[in-house]
């Protein structure tokens, strides 16, 4: 039997909600389980201090499929994911999973604490269903992939929560699981062991259906093939368009912070964008929308106080993980102001090569040194505007080159 593409998790109209305060939600226990008895069930509605913590999500998921799956904090995804994993039962909706399911879910979940790593390798393979020759054979290569062979035989609950994420993947993703359930805690790993985990998801995805949740975008983009994006329970997006939903993840946190600083001889009055034809970009959803690739003019308007000699101007580029992922230097254009008073600057950026995502803006006016010291900055503002470039819609990485491509006669060798 082809049993590549199977559907391995089918989940229908899944919904779970929790109670915001112990006491009620006691009462409440006691109240369900009286009306379990009686046949009667109110599991649909809500009653006073509850919530949804997931709500009416649906999807499937096939083998050789991984789906990310984001969303802010509390968005309901580990809620999600123990239903999946049948730590907690869901009200409504139904889960069909086939196969076997190894799941990362929390940190030492799934660990007896007074137990070596080694006998919760056993525990553990025992739980999935193996054999303890079938473990035997396997063993070996899960204590190397962890790379804690020298506290194998230490009980788990000395280890750090680096060594317990290590063995719990290491369990999971050597045991060959038809679904592979992770949750956040591969963060807790170092970067070394991280970039393994993806490389062996990566090998894995042949065989498995994976979930896996993430607040990290570039590890979304880089192994899932389907999104699924979690609001307060709901699903906002879902389907097989990934930038989507990373995109959609980003615009939900629109950054409002904002550091403003300098030694306020020179003073930011006014700031536009303008597109090829001059004409402003309005911001109209809390973005100013750019279309990667085509031609942008920054105008500023500044009041400059006669005590500032020379001066430069740069733009930064920030992106959402707070990396600065570009600049503008008017040095680098050989672009240096003198004039004082009232000023209006227009650069010209000729092609936003800035890939898809959301940024913020910075700009700094800086005094001109002839020496090699630094000159004093006479204005900075952290965040002047939020730009979201769209019309590109393949790469995650921050810079998209644009050139010229050419198939060349191949030379003889
Ligand atoms: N056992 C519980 N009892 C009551 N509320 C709970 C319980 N478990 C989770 N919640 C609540 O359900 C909501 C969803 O939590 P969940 O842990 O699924 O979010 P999440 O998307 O995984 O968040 P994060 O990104 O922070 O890990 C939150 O408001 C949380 O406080």
């Amino acid at each position: 039997m082809d049993t590549t593409n199977e559907v391995l998790v089918k989940v229908e109209g899944l919904s779970k909600k929790f109670c915001k305060d112990l006491k009620t939600s006691l009462w409440y226990g006691v109240k369900d389980l009286i009306s379990n008895v009686q046949g009667q069930s109110h599991t649909r509605l809500l009653r006073p201090k509850e919530f949804w913590a997931v709500k009416d999500i649906s999807f499937e998921l096939r083998r050789g499929e991984c789906l990310g799956l984001i969303g802010h904090n509390g968005a309901g995804k580990s809620t999600l994911l123990k239903i999946l994993n049948g730590l907690i039962n869901p009200d409504a909706g139904k889960v069909t999973i086939k196969g076997r399911v190894g799941a990362l879910i929390e940190l030492g979940a799934g660990f007896n604490p007074i137990l070596t790593g080694r006998e919760n390798i056993y525990n553990n393979g025992a739980i999935l269903g193996f054999t303890k020759k079938e473990i035997d054979a396997k063993v070996e290569a899960i204590i190397d992939f962890a790379e804690i062979r020298e506290f194998i035989d230490m009980p788990v609950q000395n280890y750090s929560s680096g060594m317990k994420v290590r063995l719990g993947f290491a369990v999971a993703a050597q045991m060959e699981p038809d679904v592979l359930l992770i949750d956040e805690v591969l963060a807790v790993g170092d970067v070394g062991f991280r970039m393994k985990c993806l490389t062996r998801i990566g090998e894995l995805l042949q065989n498995t259906a994976v979930i896996f949740v993430s607040h990290t975008m570039p590890q979304v983009a880089r192994i899932a093939n389907k999104i699924l994006l979690m609001d307060h329970g709901k699903e906002l997006v879902c389907g097989d368009d990934v930038s989507d939903g990373i995109q959609r993840y980003y615009q939900s946190f629109q950054n409002t912070d904002k550091i403003v600083g300098g030694n306020g001889l020179v003073k930011l009055k006014s700031i536009k964008i303008l597109n090829n034809e001059s004409k402003e970009i309005v911001n109209t959803t809390g973005f100013v929308e750019l279309i990667h690739n085509e031609a942008y003019s920054f105008e500023i308007n500044l009041d400059i106080d006669d005590k500032v000699s020379k001066y430069w101007v740069n733009y930064s580029f920030i992106d959402k993980d707070a990396k600065q992922v570009a600049n503008f230097f008017s040095l680098f254009s050989k672009s240096i102001f003198e004039d004082k008073g009232q000023v209006s600057i227009k650069s010209k950026i000729e092609n936003m090569i800035l890939g898809q995502g959301i940024y913020t803006v910075g700009v700094s006016i800086n005094e001109v040194r002839t020496d090699k010291s630094r000159g004093d900055i006479y204005c900075f503002d952290s965040n002047i505007a939020s730009i979201s470039i769209t019309g590109i819609s393949t790469g995650h990485a921050p810079i998209q080159f644009v050139g010229e491509w050419n198939l060349m006669e191949a030379n003889e060798a």
